[in-house]
């Protein structure tokens, strides 16, 4: 989403010296001994992390389509296997995979790549899979206004093959759907055939 020097008036950044020094009271308090050398660096490291994986706090979702094209394209566009890395916010743990987008636009088309801006936008914060999908589903209406929007999340979270019920493997596919892929079964089984491509 951005470079390193983009994260200057991050969130994260602005909070730098707080989050170093509870992260190294969590080291503590897991039973580390936080002078050790491999560890010295590591709360600075972590908050480095974290402005990267947290990035999705310093945009606003609904500014990242940016300028749209007046297009009179008006058949299905799909980008598909945009890969994601979010954060679950019931664990903190990370959850990753791909989006599939497809839109039918009406007048408007985006910048391909803004589509997956927008992927980023959303899930470099803490989220559930669910949000993540219907987020992008909803922001492609509300900027493109376009005839359908079909968007198809897939994800393997951490907190279920880590921890927990320990089920590696096992994978979540969440999808949205609106305007005329909710009507039209062929419009949702063509955007599905052309995943598989
Ligand atoms: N719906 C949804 N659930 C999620 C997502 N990420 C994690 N979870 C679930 O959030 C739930 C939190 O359940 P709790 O019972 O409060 O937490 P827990 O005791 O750690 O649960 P277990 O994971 O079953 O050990 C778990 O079932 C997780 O699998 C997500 O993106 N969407
Ligand atoms: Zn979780």
């Amino acid at each position: 989403m951005a470079g390193a020097k983009d994260y200057v008036n991050s969130m994260v950044s602005r909070n730098r010296e707080q989050i170093e020094y509870h992260i190294k009271e969590i080291l503590k308090l897991i039973g580390e001994d936080v002078e050790r050398e491999g560890l010295l660096e590591t709360p600075a490291r972590v908050t480095r992390m974290y402005e990267e994986i947290f990035a999705g706090y310093d945009v606003d979702p609904r500014d990242v389509l940016g300028v749209t094209f007046d297009e009179r394209h008006e058949e299905l566009v799909i980008v598909r296997d945009i890969v994601y890395y979010s954060q679950c916010e019931h664990h903190m743990a990370p959850f990753f995979g791909k989006a599939h987008i497809g839109y039918i636009p009406s007048g408007k088309i985006a910048g391909l790549s803004k589509l997956a801006r927008l992927v980023e936008a959303v899930s470099r914060k803490l989220q559930v899979q669910e949000r993540i999908t219907t987020q992008i589903a909803d922001i492609l209406v509300e900027t493109l206004q376009p005839h359908g929007v079909m968007v198809v999340v897939e994800g393997e979270h951490l907190c279920m093959c880590a921890r927990g019920v320990k089920k590696p493997g096992s994978k979540t596919v969440t999808s949205a759907v609106r305007g005329e892929f909710r009507s039209s079964e062929a419009l949702r089984s063509e955007f599905l055939s052309l995943l598989k491509q």
